[in-house]
């Protein structure tokens, strides 16, 4: 077939290279799809329908299922009993382990070295690969977009339709590119980006689009930020949000236990880095944002996009949601940022739970204390985060600093495994939901950065985490 010469977006060639079957005017196209992740939450009632129908899961070899959101994160008792939260907890996990091992699919299970957050393990594994369709049933799939992929979270349906055929009906979304110019701030981070660009485009901004993040920032950040950042693209309404791979990708991704080996990986990296939009490519909306500005932010409402620079404290309420939201937070609206006294501060999740992460948190808590009252929890992201973090002593400083180190697993993000937040409390947390109880009945969430959590947690109320860092003069 001969190829068009017409420029085309990332979104497009990765689109484009995937469609089985064409959109119509009243049918959906059907995409291939490369990796299908699985947890405990949104697999047990696809499975079941797939029993019922007498169905097969068609490619095993590009399924794989974790245990993230139930599992507690405490070690389990002398007898090995682990310490699940409820019984339902327990019968989802147990069910995803039938399920597996009766449809031949890899789970990391319980005790597997490479268990954890499913968005933290496929990219850790290799199991995300750049020009990739990825999808799951969940919504922070956007994450993987940081590799160059399509990738999206689905309904337990869908997840049934991709289990049996490996395929999706999916109607093609329009394209915005998200430019971030200039150079970040010492001291501001990609979560700091993330809640800048929801904050710009508002909760439902970006919905019925595919996002794209370019510019000199997004090149600038470390993988782990790239993940952050299109982690939190759902929570602007995208379908999802993807990056151009480079050379980062490409050496970050190396070795990774799925990856090819050797002169295959290579072979394999010169291909992906063809994956960027060419020049002349369009997109249905273009927006740029001045990264130079960028500071570190802190959310004060109820929805992720009701953030603002910590240095500007809680803004005045513009309208009745804002007003809501303020009421809901036991925020008057215009007060500093030092009178908002916290109570617990939770690190960790599927966007900020990986290595560079928990180094930036170790960084401020070293050889400082957790304020008195407040009880901070670091969780990392996945086992081999676990590991790593424990090798490099990070574990030891979260510690002694007064915090406590778990087990990982989604935790406090989402208050499904026993880890919560009580009714009235505050938390500065490094996850993506701030929406009302979301940490827990009644609970009260400020979404920010892993360094803002830290400095928060030694600070006793929201804190710039400026104040703690040794920063060169820029
Ligand atoms: C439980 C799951 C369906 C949910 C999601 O889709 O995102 C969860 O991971 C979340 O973060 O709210
Ligand atoms: S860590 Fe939080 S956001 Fe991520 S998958 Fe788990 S519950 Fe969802």
């Amino acid at each position: 077939m001969a190829q068009s010469t017409r420029p085309k977006s990332l979104f497009e060639k990765v689109w484009d290279a995937h469609v089985v079957e064409p959109e119509g005017a009243n049918s959906p196209a059907v995409l291939y799809i490369d990796l299908h992740l699985v947890h405990e939450v949104t697999s047990p009632q696809a499975f079941s329908e797939l029993e019922a129908r007498g169905l097969k899961v068609r490619r095993p070899d590009r399924t794989f299922a974790t245990l993230d959101h139930s599992i507690p994160t405490l070690r389990p008792d002398a007898q090995g009993n682990r310490p699940y939260v409820t019984k339902q907890a327990e019968i989802q996990v147990h069910t995803l382990e039938q399920n597996a091992a009766k449809n031949g699919v890899r789970l990391f299970g319980y005790d597997a070295e490479n268990r954890g957050v499913v968005h933290v393990i496929g990219p850790e594994m290799g199991l995300t690969q750049p020009g990739y369709t990825v999808v799951c049933g969940d919504s922070h799939t956007s994450t993987h977009g940081a590799f160059g992929c399509i990738a999206f979270g689905i309904g337990t349906s869908e997840v049934g339709h991709v289990l049996a055929t490996q395929c999706l009906a999916q109607r093609k979304p329009k394209t915005m590119r998200i430019t971030i110019d200039g150079k970040l701030q010492p001291g501001v981070t990609g979560k700091d980006v993330a809640l800048t660009v929801i904050a710009t485009l508002g909760f439902s901004g970006g919905t019925g689009y595919a996002l794209e993040y370019a510019g000199p920032v997004i090149e600038a950040l470390d993988m782990e930020g790239r993940m952050t950042v299109c982690n939190l693209s759902i929570e602007a309404g995208a379908r999802c949000g993807m990056i151009a791979p480079d050379q980062k990708t490409v050496d970050w991704l190396r070795g990774r236990q799925y990856v090819p080996q050797g002169e295959a990986y290579d072979a394999a990296a010169a291909e992906w880095l063809k994956l960027k939009s060419d020049d002349g490519a369009t997109f249905d909306k273009e927006i740029r944002i001045d990264g130079s500005a960028i500071e570190p932010m802190a959310t004060w409402g109820t929805s992720p996009d009701q953030g603002a620079p910590i240095v500007k404290g809680v803004p005045v309420a513009a309208n009745e949601d804002e007003e809501r939201a303020l009421k809901y937070m036991h925020f008057t609206g215009g007060e500093k940022r030092e009178v908002e006294k916290v109570d617990v501060v939770f690190i960790g999740s599927c966007t900020n739970g990986r290595m560079a992460d928990l180094r930036a948190a170790a960084e401020i808590f070293k050889g400082r204390k957790v304020a008195e009252g407040v009880r901070a929890l670091v969780v990392p992201g996945s086992e081999w985060v676990r590991v790593e973090a424990e090798k490099e002593g990070l574990d030891k400083i979260f510690t002694e600093a007064g915090a406590e180190w778990r087990l990982p697993g989604c935790s406090m993000c989402i208050a499904m495994n026993g880890d919560f937040v009580l009714p009235g409390q505050l938390a500065v947390s490094t996850s993506n939901r701030n929406f009302e109880g979301r940490q827990g009945p009644g609970s009260r969430t400020v979404l920010a950065s892993p360094a803002t959590a830290a400095a928060s947690a030694i600070a006793g109320h929201v804190a710039d985490p400026r104040q703690f860092m040794a920063l060169e003069e820029a």
